[in-house]
């Protein structure tokens, strides 16, 4: 295991903690989340989960845990899910891995919503990470061509579909001087089903960095 894999390790440990017997637990997507449903597995606690894709909800399965379709559900106790970014208000870049659609709606079901990463994705600002946007097939010229007053560069993943049946476009030279803006001007485009912006859903952050966690609790984190 490389350190940053330990890391991942770690904060996924210090967010399993706070899961209890009788939860309905959402588990996130990527490389820190698997950590997450790895040790949930392995504390063999009494919960059932949603997934927030096909991968985490296969890997889930796979390792002994009861995961629920999401269709069923209105109300999720905890989420605990990666990140790409995160900044000190606990505002986060997701979607690397695609899913953030799942991830977003997922985190808003949820009542409290943790992030774990490794102290790589721990930032000052959240424009320097590209930002994944969710369209339909049928928008997607339009769509773009909306987008492209909002980013300098725009790349379409190639060969790539979403869970849902979606492309994915990666937004480059993005403004972060108005978060909430920029998330009202990508969700009034026709076609952007979704985006990689989490501005209120995130509660706390579990950030491991060589081997020592953090916890950033909304609202009470210095700068
Ligand atoms: O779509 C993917 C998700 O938003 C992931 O949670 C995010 O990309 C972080 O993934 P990882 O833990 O593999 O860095």
């Amino acid at each position: 295991m490389t350190d940053r894999d330990a890391d991942k390790r770690l904060a996924a440990a210090a967010a399993v903690d706070e899961v209890c017997d009788n939860m309905l637990v959402g588990l996130g997507t990527g490389s820190t989340a698997a950590h997450v449903i790895a040790l949930l597995a392995e504390r063999g606690l009494t919960i059932e989960t949603v997934a927030t894709s096909r991968a985490s909800a296969a890997l889930a399965e796979r390792l002994g845990l009861k995961v629920r379709p999401f269709d069923a559900v209105a109300r999720v106790h905890l989420a605990i899910d990666g990140a790409d970014a995160i900044d000190a208000d606990l505002s986060a870049v997701k979607g690397a891995g695609g899913a953030m659609l799942r991830e977003k709606i997922v985190a808003a079901a949820a009542d409290r919503m943790i992030v774990i990463a490794d102290g790589s994705k721990r930032v000052e600002r959240l424009h320097d990470t590209k930002l994944p946007i969710e369209i339909l097939p049928f928008a997607r010229a339009f769509a773009v061509e909306r987008l492209s007053g909002l980013f300098e560069q725009l790349d379409e993943r190639t060969g790539y579909l979403t869970d849902n049946g979606n492309i994915v476009v990666d937004g480059h030279g993005w403004n972060d001087a108005d978060l909430p803006g920029l998330a009202e001007a990508l969700a009034a485009i026709p076609g952007v089903v979704g985006h990689g912006l989490f501005l209120s859903e995130i509660d706390a952050a579990y950030i491991a960095d060589n081997g020592v966690v953090t916890r950033l609790e909304r609202g009470r984190n210095p700068r």
